[in-house]
């Protein structure tokens, strides 16, 4: 090389590492500065119990990780709002919990626009985008969204017509009640006192009732049937989740500390090298495979004007529309992330309790056989909550001591104040948290026992106060669907058998962002089965 060329290159080496210190140096005074207007505005806010700082805070989690939603109750414990400061360098990790209805209320429905999804620089919604793209459940709305929430409320209007039009309603009505006698007899072909992972049955009664009402896909998992959607879905979901907890710090380190280009194309490399990572993007690619495989499918169906699944009812009225593949796609998978696992965990958490609470369980069997004799129909009136207060008491009392969702977050998109006072600087994560507000001794006394009667009669909580499926203008679209679909499983499984624990559980929850039930260290609820007559 010619001592010219060599100069070049040293020069452009020495441009190209002063660049990079302004630019970390750039960084890290910005994010100060951020950090230190977000700690002046929440400095009167009081700071959870035992989390002064975020070091306190980080040794308190990684010591309770394994009862996490407990020691957020623990750290909230009479607190209508908390605070968990986060770095001083980053907006990261600045939180505040709120546990007061009428601050609920105001940044799910009054302040609507300021709070919304967090965005791609958050760290784990970094993956959960490559895994839902620009469906319903991740598209930002408000002040923070780019096109100010256009894409969400198109999709929201959209959906919302297709679950309320009356042959979607009987479709589901008829799916949920074939899938749960299929559950049934799953249940029943294993021999009395042996264990049972009832929770598995029900992740394969939703996805297969899903995969009837979305796609018009007939599968029986619990027959042995291969699905190939659900597997991906599952194998995606799960790998997500330990990728993302795994790298979340080496991720936030190397966005602060090296230069354009290399903080993202390290990030890049070492997702690729993950093993995690690997299984997540191969699963994501099957996923759209066999989702393209369904769109083509039923837009080559010569039935498609007589079916009423929700992919069908899309594709009637494409034309009119304007739907693209990708479109369609990624509603239907978003819908499929919303409505499977949680009505799976809820109807877990029911099971449990009906399990180890015998007498609740012989209440609602006695209830069931009163108010619905043999062959009476499965649907939404003979199923509502004057018809069977109990059923309705024992779903209630699940989802408030096992939310599905137990805590959700919003990204406050611009300064604002709560109605108690608390000022709310932009940048700032803002948390509510069923599991906690269903804990409260306030609201409910003796909260840890599984009481049914509190539920009766029924007076609908409001949802800020209640917040099991969200409140405001994004509220859960499938509540309805749910509490129709965990209804008609419970009944049809109290009907015909009698459950009880098997011993030897280590029984607590999960980590993901849906609760489910773990035992010890594997996702499972053992159940022993017996008929209901014995
Ligand atoms: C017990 C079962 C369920 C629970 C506890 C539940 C809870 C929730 C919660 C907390 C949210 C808000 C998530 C967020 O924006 O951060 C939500 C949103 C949503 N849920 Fe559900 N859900 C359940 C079942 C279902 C079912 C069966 C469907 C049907 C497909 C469904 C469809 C949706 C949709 C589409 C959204 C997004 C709404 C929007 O952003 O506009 N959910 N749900």
């Amino acid at each position: 090389m010619k001592a010219q060329q060599k100069q070049i290159l040293v020069n452009s080496l020495l441009a190209y590492g002063a660049f990079g210190l302004v630019q970390v140096a750039y960084r890290i005074v910005a994010g100060w500065t951020r950090s230190l207007r977000i700690r002046r505005m929440l400095k009167d806010t009081p700071a959870g119990h035992g989390n002064e700082g975020p070091m306190e805070w980080l040794k308190s989690m990684r010591a309770n990780f394994h009862r996490i939603h407990d020691w957020r109750v623990d750290i909230c414990k009479g607190l209508t709002v908390a605070k968990n400061t986060g770095f001083r360098w980053s907006t990261e990790g600045h939180s505040v919990y709120v546990n007061d209805p009428n601050c609920i209320r105001h940044f799910l429905k009054d302040e609507f626009q300021k709070y919304s999804k967090p965005d791609a620089t958050d760290p784990f919604w970094r993956y959960l985008i490559q895994f839902l793209g620009k469906g319903i459940f991740a598209a930002p709305h408000g002040v923070g969204s780019p096109d100010g929430g256009q894409s969400w409320s198109r999709m929201r209007k959209t959906s919302a017509q297709i679950f309320n039009r009356k042959n979607f309603n009987t479709l589901m009505q008829e799916v949920f009640v074939s899938k749960a006698e299929a559950l049934q007899k799953w249940l029943e072909s294993f021999p009395e006192n042996e264990p049972v992972d009832i929770q598995l049955g029900f992740f394969n009664f939703t996805m297969d009732s899903i995969m009837k009402i979305f796609f018009g896909e007939e599968v029986d998992t619990q027959a042995g049937q291969q699905n190939k959607y659900g597997q991906a879905f599952d194998v995606a979901h799960g790998a997500l989740f330990l990728h993302a907890r795994a790298v979340i710090p080496f991720n936030m380190f190397a966005g602060l500390l090296l230069p354009w280009p290399f903080n993202g194309m390290v990030k890049t490399l070492h997702d690729y090298l993950s093993p995690q990572y690997r299984t997540f993007r191969r699963a994501v690619r099957v996923l759209d495979e066999e989702a393209d495989r369904l769109v083509k499918k039923c837009r080559d169906d010569p039935r498609l004007l007589q079916r009423r699944d929700l992919l069908a009812l899309f594709l009637q009225t494409e034309k009119e529309n304007n739907y693209s593949t990708t479109f369609l796609k990624e509603m239907v998978l978003n819908l499929v992330i919303a409505g499977r696992d949680t009505t799976a965990c809820a109807l877990s958490w029911i099971f449990l309790e009906l399990a180890r609470n015998p007498e609740v369980q012989d209440r609602l069997r006695a209830e069931i056989k009163e108010k619905l004799p043999p062959g009476a129909a499965l649907d939404m009136q003979s199923l509502a909550h004057n018809k069977l207060p109990y059923l309705h008491g024992v779903l209630y009392e699940a989802l408030r001591l096992w939310p599905p969702v137990p805590m959700d977050p919003k990204k406050a998109y611009a300064d604002d104040i709560f109605p108690d006072g608390t000022k709310i600087p932009k940048g700032v994560t803002v948390v509510f948290a069923p599991y906690i507000l269903g804990r409260d001794p306030a609201r409910y006394p003796e909260p840890l026992t599984f009481r049914p009667e509190r539920w009766i009669p029924f007076s609908a909580p409001s949802p800020y106060d209640f917040p099991v499926f969200q409140a405001g203008p994004r509220i859960c679209l499938g509540l309805d669907m749910a509490i129709f679909e965990a209804k008609v499983a419970t009944v049809q499984l109290i009907r015909h058998l009698r459950f009880a624990l098997a011993p030897g559980q280590d029984l607590s929850y999960g980590h993901k962002a849906t609760m489910n039930v773990r035992n010890g260290t594997k996702d499972e609820l053992l159940v022993c089965v017996k008929c209901a007559s014995l």
